[in-house]
């Protein structure tokens, strides 16, 4: 039996994690230590050698396709460069990211994310959950290809002129046109995935023309006590694929063969790693992979994480090829709204996702289309 539920009962009147004010603090409130099992230790984790694979040679590449397929595999992550995204996008979009950040409270707040959103700014999530805060805050914004066409940003300029006003017009149509870039390469690494799979090139990239992904900004305050708290807790992202940049200050840390391993920035290099939605998508052939964030007590970091989501009501089932008597199916057939309905209010995502999910899709009958085997 699944405790999902619990995940959500309501907290104590909510605390208001300001950075501004808590980052210098001695103490820090209860609510973001984390237990022992689950901190990280002051021990630096060794490096994860993750593949830098070069994307000069198109998605067509061999060799592209064969570390890919072999990371996933292993453990799921991998870092791509020569990716094609415009170095100079990348430095403004982390501009505008700690210019966000490092406004008064109150003026972040006029973009507070809603119970049950997505989108927004948020604090620590506090209100949210009750217990083991992650010591961040994060703006997160809805990036819909399909609306490309129309707004040539997804509506990402739309939504934060219309949170924060006309003054963040460049903000958003930064962060659009980021955005814009990253589905393009997620395409183009569904490609690589589909032939990696045996399924070839244009399965997963069909599926995915028309997605409806979450593009969020991470940001990690400097913590006094940094092995007792995390920045974001032990999980595996419940979304597709992840392409996520972070700056040169360090602290993504992957689960592989049961231990914590670091994966070292590297400038340029953009970090991707499958997750759950694909891990269904690939009937369970590929893993979604046990990955967190840790702080330090020095200085702030940052991450920007591009979300790749199939349409919301697109059911996510695994094509035939992948699925046989010896691969019979690993996940039921369900859709993107319904999984991400469930992270958003009722189960806080973490490494059990999507038997959770699984077994509370057949408790309260959310069943998609009847299979068509
Ligand atoms: C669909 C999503 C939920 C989260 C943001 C995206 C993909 C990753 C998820 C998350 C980061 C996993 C760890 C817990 C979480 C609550 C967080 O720390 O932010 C998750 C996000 C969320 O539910 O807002
Ligand atoms: O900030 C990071 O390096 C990882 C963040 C993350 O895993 C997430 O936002 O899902
Ligand atoms: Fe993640």
């Amino acid at each position: 039996m699944v405790e999902v539920e619990a995940a959500h009962q309501q907290p104590p009147p909510a605390l208001v994690f300001d950075a501004a004010r808590l980052s210098g603090q001695a103490d820090i409130p209860q609510q973001f230590l984390w237990p022992a099992d689950e901190s990280p230790t002051p021990d630096a984790a060794e490096e994860l050698p993750v593949p830098l694979i070069d994307l000069s040679g198109g998605a067509a590449d061999a060799e592209v396709v064969r570390q890919v397929g072999e990371a996933c595999q292993l453990h799921g992550f991998f870092q791509v460069v020569n990716h094609g995204i415009d170095p100079a996008l990348l430095a403004e979009a982390h501009r505008f990211t700690d210019a966000f950040f490092t406004l008064p409270l109150a003026e972040k707040q006029r973009a507070q994310r809603r119970q049950g959103e997505s989108c927004g700014y948020a604090s620590s999530f506090t209100g949210r959950f009750a217990s083991k805060l992650p010591w961040k805050e994060t703006l997160s914004l809805r990036y819909c290809s399909a609306s490309a066409s129309a707004a040539a940003d997804g509506g990402v300029a739309a939504y934060l002129v219309e949170k924060l006003g006309e003054e963040y017009r460049r903000h958003g149509e930064v962060y659009g046109r980021y955005c814009s870039e990253m589905s393009r390469l997620s395409l183009e690494i569904m490609e690589v995935l589909g032939a990696s799979l045996g399924v070839g090139r244009a399965h997963f990239r069909r599926f995915f023309e028309g997605n409806d992904s979450i593009m969020r900004l991470n940001y990690y305050p400097p913590c006094q006590r940094p092995y007792e708290t995390l920045g974001t807790g032990p999980h595996c992202d419940p979304t597709s694929l992840t392409i996520l940049h972070q700056d040169d200050v360090g602290g993504l840390q992957v689960c592989a063969a049961g231990r914590w391993r670091s994966i070292r920035p590297h400038a340029g290099a953009l970090v991707v790693n499958i997750g759950d939605t694909f891990m269904a998508l690939s009937n369970g052939r590929y893993r979604s992979c046990l990955h967190r964030a840790v702080v330090n007590s020095r200085v702030a970091r940052r991450s920007l994480a591009f979300f790749l989501c199939p349409e919301m009501d697109k059911v996510v089932r695994p094509p035939g090829e992948l699925v046989d008597a010896r691969n019979p199916r690993a996940y039921p057939d369900f859709t993107w709204r319904a999984l991400l309905d469930f992270t958003m209010r009722h189960y806080r995502a973490d490494m059990r996702t999507l038997e959770a999910f699984s077994s509370w899709i057949v408790r309260h009958g959310h069943h998609a289309p009847p299979l068509n085997l």
